[in-house]
């Protein structure tokens, strides 16, 4: 996202405090445990495997098999066996400079042709008038697939147009996108970035997607107009991404696997709605030779997010997306990004930071110090470290759904709302 980045991370562990309405037991979880189909994985190789080896020496999780069942709901084994010096969210490297969208625009056939209404093509015609001719002016951000600008159709419509940079782009992949865009254009839920459509012209890879207003959720985490993110918009948040990925996980008969659930992928109306985006784009961003230059991309990127088990086997699975989730859990409610390397070695991983104090029962002193000590406050935070916990656990068989997740939640949302009553 843009350029406002920074690092961090975390973990957790068991509560035997706060005598709060009582959580979901351990077994509670293991119902919901058991792994997927593999329909959905995927292997990543070349390349990525280089740079994962290297997250995997950092992380080394701990393969603690004595707390596979129920034990695993408390304490069973994390992602965060070493505090290595993990450099953590790093921007994403800036694309090459573009030839003009003039000198495209130039070039007469059918992309600048009117779209069909209801078509998800979009012509240059419509980009460029829609961009001001991809102004400066109207550049939003930049990220691992290209130059974000923010446009407005014909209809009146706010898009977010990503422009792909010259290193996503590759002849090769003109099927695939098109499939993919194609694919991701039916996928329609309210915490969704919908994604209106793409321009496939000579060069261009385009994508226009739904424009977001309100920022990131990264950037709403460090305050950045000004208003601190109440206790009860973040549990609100946190609901809204997980009803986003479970929607994914369980679509029709074939899920989508996010791939890059993180802080900055999430987008806030001006209600403080949160609208998940970039899902199913890391593949349009992968390199057709290694099979994931963007994939590589992301575990440069977004390192504190990035399931260990994926890092061990390449393999992605809806629960690399839990992992990733539980990651977020943690980032949301104490403020810290999943890896902050300017702090202390033990709170430089905020997760495992966090699952620590959870573990010794000193929770409430991870809580964002923007937000109030209270009881209240303390008992969601409690039990959202539980669950967060279980979404690291090592093992990815031993995390917890999506749909399970949105279950645990809801129930702390409404002791929370009980509590203040
Ligand atoms: N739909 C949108 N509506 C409004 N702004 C957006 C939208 N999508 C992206 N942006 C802005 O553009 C920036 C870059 O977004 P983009 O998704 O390209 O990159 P990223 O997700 O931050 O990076 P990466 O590719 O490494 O994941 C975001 O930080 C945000 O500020």
């Amino acid at each position: 996202m843009s350029g406002r980045r920074r690092h961090s991370s975390d973990m957790m562990s068991t509560p035997d405090r706060f005598s709060y309405p009582p959580s979901p037991s351990p077994s509670s979880y293991s119902t919901y445990s058991s792994e997927k189909s593999t329909s959905g994985r995927s292997r990543v190789k070349g390349a990525a495997r280089s740079v994962a080896g290297v997250f995997v020496a950092c992380f080394s999780p701990p393969d603690e098999d004595s707390n596979h069942h129920s034990s695993s709901a408390y304490g069973g084994s994390d992602a965060f066996s070493s505090t290595s010096d993990v450099s953590g969210a790093s921007d994403s490297t800036e694309g090459k400079k573009r030839g003009t969208a003039r000198g495209i625009y130039a070039t007469q056939n059918d992309s600048t042709r009117m779209r069909e209404p209801g078509s998800i093509k979009f012509t240059l015609a419509e980009i460029t008038a829609a961009t001001k001719n991809f102004s400066p002016a109207l550049k939003v951000g930049q990220g691992g697939f290209g130059t974000v600008y923010k446009g407005q159709l014909k209809d009146g419509t706010l898009v977010a147009v990503k422009r792909a940079k010259k290193s996503v782009y590759d002849k090769n992949l003109g099927g695939e996108f098109l499939s993919e865009v194609q694919a991701l254009s039916k996928v329609e839920h309210l915490n969704l970035v919908k994604c209106y459509g793409y321009l496939h012209h000579g060069d261009e890879r385009i994508i226009v997607v739904e424009y977001v207003a309100n920022g990131t959720l990264r950037e709403h985490l460090e305050c950045f107009n000004g208003n601190v993110l109440s206790l009860a918009s973040r549990l609100d948040i946190a609901i809204d991404v997980a009803h986003a990925i479970t929607y994914l996980h369980t679509y029709t008969d074939h899920p989508i696997i996010h791939r890059d659930i993180k802080s900055s992928n999430i987008l806030l109306t001006d209600k403080l709605r949160a609208k998940v985006a970039d899902f199913g784009f890391a593949r349009l961003a992968a390199d057709p030779e290694s099979g994931q230059t963007h994939v590589s991309t992301q575990v440069k990127g977004t390192a504190g997010y990035l399931d260990p088990e994926y890092l061990k086997t390449y393999q992605l699975t809806e629960k690399s997306d839990v992992y990733s989730f539980g990651i977020l859990l943690v980032e949301i409610f104490t403020g810290r990004r999943p890896v902050e390397t300017k702090r202390e070695l033990e709170e430089r991983v905020t997760a495992r930071w966090a699952m620590k104090k959870f573990k010794e029962g000193d929770a409430i002193s991870v809580l964002d110090p923007k937000l109030e000590a209270s009881d209240a406050n303390g008992m969601v935070l409690e039990k959202i470290l539980e669950l967060s916990l279980h979404c690291v656990n090592g093992h990815r068989k031993n995390r917890p759904t999506m749909r399970r997740c949105v279950e645990v939640l809801w129930n702390i949302r409404k002791d929370y709302k009980e509590l203040l009553d």
